[in-house]
């Protein structure tokens, strides 16, 4: 075996790559401001996934020929492009606010040099390449005094952290102030044990923190249970202490890079019960700045709606109506008015938008209180993704949108990757659970009272828990006939679904179901679609005979997105003919293929109805399949509706349901 040159001579080696790699990168970011400038002069948006996924597909193709993995090469990229998108925004921010332009900001933070604050005002000012000039205060009044005095050109407030909450005093004292928020900016924050050099963990006996910190590392503090804890006004004050103490038996939290201002070592990482733990800043100006149209905005209001009821409701309406959404929503006590509310309002959108404009308009009319706090830039970059073809081909050419993501590569609300616990949905003695799936019975209407009385005897006495109601409009004196369905079945505690196969049904369908079933012919009628997602009733939703898996997916988005999370899934089977054969008689086949993949891709309930595609008298041996590909629950049918149920029927929905739970 050759021997191996002297570490040395490597290191040197290496060193001067991290050099060429550093220079390269300065490089890159200068490029990406030129292209700021081009998108100035285009109004094109500072952000295109597009381009990104061309970008990472080729670079997975070429690092993997370099023997680089793929995923290394994506999170180094997507932390690249961050930054870069970053860049473009501060730049053309700037560019649209020129009396900002200056070579030095004063910046007002809570506590000394290495707080937290402290590192979100340098960031900030860095990305600006402004230098800093420091303002540390002991208090968040005292930033904003500051910034209001013209002491400071700003003030970085920390808003919200993703382990403790919001952080309700930042609220109150934007309550009062005349400043306005401009920007906004995140940091990781990564708590460490700071100690003195030299010591260890055995020997702290006292811990330095600010409460915040406190609360965020909750769980390694309970699990520390002997070290004793002394609150500070910052993570800065608390390090300062440990610094100046004469025993080496006390410890700070704070960041790493914080601690090594004052000498500490950090002997303890990743403190904070939540893995990703951030922190929001708001920066506050004493004037408001415009946001260009190609930078994604965020809108701050404060609003009191008084206290009638409904208020608030009728104003998140109006932002609805505008199509405007909203990223936060808080509410915070008005001193002096004990049990009256001030709502706080973060909204994805340009002030000068048209729908930003009407819709304060209208707020303005039903709030007793209203104020715009601020426009700025939004920095939350979500990372551009590739899926899997993508990753595997090393090409975007073609290839079909990612399925369980949005635009901006957020997980769809269906999606196991938006929620990873199955959605339990219960009603009455009716579950959807693949473990003991619920049992539905559907009864073609007309139907005389008193015989659907009768059957739901036997269905009960059978084991079903639910019955579906067909055909609405084919009852006559619908309304009084449905007064006494409900009575029956409140009877015999079944749950009453009701089938909506036209529009109109959905009035009565609302008012006397305890479900709704959506047709699977109405699959695709999108106004239907979101007003089913804006009831409180869990909503089934039944899949086209002609659609594949994907649509009926992307319909049960449809309704969550509207804030309805009770969607089950139907699985009523597929229309195999072709057309080849140009026989235009519908051939519905039992789709197990769909079942099993609508499991996969979902964390909603599937059923399945093998009604249209087998026999009644097949049916049984179907049921091992269906268990077996955990379906929550069976629909069958039954086969008349104007006598009782004859005892053969009787006796096969008896075995179905025996093969069904045993
Ligand atoms: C640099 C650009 O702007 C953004 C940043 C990109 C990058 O850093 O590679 C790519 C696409 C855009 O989202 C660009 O449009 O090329």
């Amino acid at each position: 075996m050759s021997k191996p040159q002297p570490l040395n001579h490597t290191r040197e080696q290496i060193t001067a790559l991290d050099n060429d790699l550093l220079a390269l990168l300065a490089k890159r970011r200068e490029l990406s401001l030129d292209v700021a400038r081009s998108k100035e002069v285009d109004v094109r948006p500072i952000r295109d996934t597009k381009r990104e996924k061309e970008l990472l597909a080729r670079l997975v193709k070429q690092g993997r020929e370099k023997g680089l993995d793929a995923h290394y090469v994506i999170s180094l990229y997507q932390s690249i492009i961050e930054d870069s998108v970053l860049n473009q925004q501060a730049f053309l921010h700037g560019r649209a606010n020129p009396d900002t332009q200056k070579p030095q900001y004063t910046a007002a933070y809570l506590g000394a040099k290495g707080s937290y604050s402290y590192l979100a005002a340098t960031r900030y000012c860095a990305r600006r390449q402004v230098d800093m000039q420091e303002f540390g205060c002991q208090s968040f009044d005292a930033i904003i005094q500051a910034v209001e005095s013209g002491q400071a050109d700003y003030g970085f407030l920390p808003i919200e952290n993703t382990s403790s909450g919001s952080i309700n005093e930042v609220y109150d004292v934007l309550q009062h102030t005349s400043l306005a928020i401009v920007g906004e900016t995140t940091i990781e924050v990564e708590h460490c044990l700071l100690v003195q050099s030299g010591s260890n963990i055995n020997h702290i006996k006292t811990v330095y923190a600010h409460p915040q910190p406190i609360s965020q590392c909750s769980r390694y503090l309970g699990l520390h249970g002997q070290l004793k804890l002394e609150y500070c006004a910052s993570s800065a004050e608390a390090m300062e202490k440990v610094k100046q103490s004469k025993t080496a038996d006390v410890a700070a939290i704070g960041s790493a890079e914080g601690g090594s201002l004052y000498q500490l070592e950090a002997i303890e990482k990743g403190l904070a019960n939540q893995k990703i733990n951030q922190s929001r800043f708001i920066v506050v100006a004493q004037k408001s700045v415009d946001v260009p149209e190609q930078l994604p905005a965020k809108s701050t209001l404060i609003m009191a709606t008084g206290q009638k009821p409904g208020a608030l409701v009728d104003a998140l309406s109006v932002l609805k109506a505008h199509n405007l959404n909203m990223s936060k929503l808080e509410s915070r006590p008005i001193a002096g008015t004990p049990w009256e509310e001030m709502f706080y309002l973060d909204i994805e959108a340009n002030l000068s938008s048209s729908s930003m404009t009407a819709a304060l308009k209208e707020l303005e009319k039903i709030t007793r209180f209203i104020k715009v706090l601020g426009c700025y830039p939004s920095e939350s970059v979500k990372p551009t993704h590739l899926d899997h073809q993508q990753l595997m081909l090393g090409s975007t050419s073609e290839q079909p949108e990612r399925l369980a993501t949005t635009e901006n590569s957020q997980p769809l609300r269906y999606s196991k990757a938006y929620k990873t616990t199955h959605t339990l949905i219960k009603c009455g003695q009716l579950e959807f659970n693949a473990e003991q799936p619920g049992a539905i019975i559907q009864i073609q209407l007309p139907i005389e009272p008193n015989v659907f009385e009768q059957q739901v005897k036997t269905l009960k006495e059978s084991g079903f828990q639910a019955v579906l109601l067909r055909g609405l409009h084919l009852q006559q004196d619908v309304e009084n006939a449905l007064v006494q369905f409900k009575k029956s079945l409140d009877h015999f505690n079944l749950a009453c679904i009701i089938v909506i196969e036209y529009g109109s049904d959905l009035t009565l369908a609302a008012h006397y179901g305890d479900i709704l079933f959506l047709d699977g012919a109405q699959m695709f009628n999108q106004s239907l679609l979101t007003q089913l997602g804006t009831l409180l009733l869990p909503v089934i939703v039944e899949r086209n005979h002609m659609a594949n898996t994907e649509a009926l997916l992307t319909a049960s988005n449809t309704v969550l997105s509207q804030g309805n999370q009770q969607v089950i899934l139907c699985e009523s089977g597929i229309n195999m003919n072709t057309g080849i054969n140009m026989n235009n008689s519908e051939h519905i086949s039992l789709d197990l293929a769909g079942l099993v993949s609508l499991k996969n891709a979902t964390h909603l309930p599937v059923i399945t109805n093998p009604c249209y595609a087998v026999e009644m008298t097949q049916i049984n041996t179907y049921i091992p399949a269906i268990k077996n590909l955990r379906a929550d629950g069976l629909v069958l049918h039954l086969s008349q509706s104007t006598q009782a149920i004859n005892p053969d029927e009787v006796s096969q929905l008896n075995d179905i349901l025996r093969s069904l739970y045993h």
